[in-house]
């Protein structure tokens, strides 16, 4: 029996739009947020899927971009699992802080390595691999098991918490993981074989803006 994973990233959020670093700041959507969820719900829509759980964080952009996606699909009643484990990473001490600024103050070469390495940490922050130390132990214990049931799953969440997710479905190497971003409201599709790889992935909207 497979399963369907669908991941979503939540739409662009207020302090996005202000380019701060945002991390477990919990700042809504905007206009443009909202829209780029619905968006994704519609998308969703057309393949006429209806989920058995949803999965989500603790942070208002997350949990509304999922509320979003389930009115969009006629599922606003839907069990939803709210938990911190699928928070965006811990920013540290970059949260609420501008990116061109920090860009400006520490160089661009470090902030990328912030944003995007694997192991590097932010100042007082989680690097991707924190971050996946505690997604990935609740992916398996609390998602994954659904999803070998056959059950369809939707996991709104955040870029890094995803990139660490993705990391492990998609068996990306560090360096390959340097590289990935992901568009906000863009639902990807995963169908997981049932000895839990990857059957099948496909990606709902433009990923190319990205980053
Ligand atoms: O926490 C944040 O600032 C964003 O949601 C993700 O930021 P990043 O793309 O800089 O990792």
């Amino acid at each position: 029996m497979s399963g369907t994973l669908v991941l979503v990233r939540h739409g662009q959020s207020e302090w996005n739009l202000k380019n701060l670093f945002t991390g477990w700041k919990d700042p809504d959507l905007t206009d443009q947020g909202r829209a780029e969820a619905l968006a994704g719900a519609k998308a969703l829509a057309e393949t006429g899927i209806k989920f058995d759980i949803a999965f989500t964080s603790n942070l208002i952009r997350a949990q509304n971009t999922c509320q979003i996606i389930l009115d969009e699909i006629g599922q606003s009643d839907l069990e939803t699992v709210k938990d911190e484990a699928i928070n965006e990473r811990d920013y540290g001490d970059l949260a609420g802080l501008n990116k061109d600024d920090a860009r400006k103050k520490w160089g661009e070469e470090q902030v990328h390595i912030w944003r995007r390495s694997y192991d590097v940490p932010p100042p007082g922050g989680e690097s991707l691999k924190d971050t996946g130390a505690r997604v990935w132990p609740y992916y398996l214990t609390d998602i994954l098991p659904r999803v070998l049931r056959g059950e369809k799953v939707l996991v709104a969440a955040h870029g890094n918490s995803l990139r660490a997710l993705i990391m492990i479905l998609d068996r990306m190497s560090k360096e390959e993981i340097l590289k990935l971003n992901l568009a906000t409201g863009v639902p990807i599709v995963y169908t997981l074989n049932p000895d839990s790889t990857v059957a099948d992935k496909a990606v709902l909207g433009d990923m190319s803006s990205a980053h």
